[in-house]
């Protein structure tokens, strides 16, 4: 019987046959922890008996969502992650790199056919490298970073097939918040997103690892594209001499489901709050007036989201009445962004913007909404309070309706300005 790339990678790190549903304890590649769950999950490490770590070199620790830090308690908590990298000789640690996930695959953390998991909910990003990659509890990576180890149920498959090109200023983020709308918040609950189709073998990896990161929105534990030479080019960078298995699921695969996209007609999608699958077409909400419009996090904070919010801004100012908030996800990003231009035209423009970190995307560290307030952002998740007061509202959309609003002051069809 055929099987799914998941029952794949998990069968080459098990050295025998494994299906969906299975239980299996699987040796991890990399372990991530950051500053929010780091402290705890050390703390169980300890519990645990832990004394020296697994293998210091496959745990990654970076510090995103409070820096610099926004508070005692956090500069604390982050001294406590520091000496505690130090002591056990964690080198790839770096507090000013930028969010989690764009760092750990730029600095080539993932390859296809590993097993990757973070203390952290997206941590299913990886899955654009064709990682298997999950996020885990603090009580579990304790385990994680005592063993190297860690117990799965290896889940079925959704097969989401996407085939046709884009329209202009429509992408990767239309397409995944359309996904969210058909699939919904629980729809593909424990189960795997497979994302195939000439729409995904053509995108780059950026638009994929928008994709990926969004499979934890419908509940997924992981999303993955199968590797392919765009996947080859990128890890190969980044960890030259990398191992690029060639992973496909097989014909005769068998999926819990399998859908089927055609982007060609796609218009720009837009999550309306306070859920990630409420989405509807731009024109339905076009006119509703944003107090903040936030372009970042990890979900779409790369250059190539500076690049098209700066194509539609043009020689444009954006619009006095909102808060522009632009936050490259890493340090990379930032250069990027920085050495084509653009960050002097966007705060010519009268953007704020920040040094890489999470900034507003979960309302942790700056960029709070007051009551009554809107906000329409780039990022993931849009529940009550996500981005500050319980009575403001968050929208979600691409970095291109993003900038288009942002211009006009209200939620803007950037196929318009
Ligand atoms: C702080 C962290 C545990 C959390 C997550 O797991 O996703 C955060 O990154 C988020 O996006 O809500
Ligand atoms: S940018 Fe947002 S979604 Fe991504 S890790 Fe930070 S808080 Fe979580």
């Amino acid at each position: 019987m055929g099987a799914t790339l998941v029952e794949k990678v998990f069968s080459s790190r098990c050295g025998k046959e494994i299906c969906a549903g299975d239980v299996v304890m699987a040796d991890v590649d990399r372990a991530m922890i950051h500053d929010i769950t780091g402290p705890l999950a050390v703390q169980k490490f300890r519990e645990m008996g832990g004394e020296r770590v697994f293998d210091p070199a496959r745990i990654v620790m970076l510090f995103d969502h409070q820096v610099p830090a926004d508070s005692i308690q956090a500069a604390e908590n982050q001294k406590f992650l520091r000496e505690f990298a130090l002591l056990q000789n964690i080198h790839n640690y770096d507090l000013r790199e930028g969010v989690c996930h764009q760092v750990v695959m730029e600095k080539g953390h993932a390859a296809p056919g590993e097993i990757i998991v973070g203390s952290d909910s997206h941590t299913c990003m990886y899955g654009a490298a064709g990682a298997f990659a999950t996020g885990i509890g603090s009580t579990d990576m304790g385990f994680v970073l005592r063993f190297g180890a860690l117990y799965f149920r290896v889940p079925d498959s959704i097969r989401v097939e996407a085939n046709g090109a884009f329209a202009p200023r429509v992408g990767a983020k239309d397409l995944i918040l359309s996904i969210a709308g058909d699939i919904g918040a629980d729809g593909a609950t424990y189960q795997a997103l497979e994302f195939t189709g000439d729409t995904f073998g053509a995108m780059p990896m950026p638009g994929r690892m928008t994709c990926c990161n969004m499979a934890i929105e419908m509940g997924a534990k992981a999303g993955i594209v199968p590797p392919d030479a765009v996947t080859g080019e990128y890890v190969l960078a980044r960890r030259p001499g990398a191992a690029i298995p060639d992973l496909a699921s097989d014909e005769d695969a068998t999926y819990a489901e399998w859908r089927e996209y055609d982007v060609s007609d796609l218009a720009p999608q837009v999550a309306v709050p306070h859920n990630v699958d409420n989405v509807v077409d731009v024109d339905l909400v076009a006119g509703t007036h944003v107090d903040q419009v936030f372009i970042g996090s990890c979900t779409n904070g790369r250059y190539e989201d500076f690049a098209e919010a700066a194509e539609v801004l043009g020689a444009r100012r954006f619009s006095d009445d909102v808060r522009v908030v632009l936050i490259p996800a890493s340090r990379e990003e930032y250069l990027k962004t920085l050495r084509a231009g653009l960050i002097e035209r966007f705060v010519e423009a009268g953007a704020l913007v920040e040094a890489p970190c999470c900034g507003p995307c979960m309302g942790g560290a700056f960029g709070l909404l007051a009551p009554g307030e809107v906000s329409l952002s780039t990022s993931n998740r849009n529940f009550r309070g996500r981005q500050g007061s319980t009575e403001a509202e968050v929208y979600l959309c691409s970095a291109a309706t993003a900038a288009a609003s942002a211009i006009t002051g209200e939620i803007t069809d950037p196929r318009e300005v």
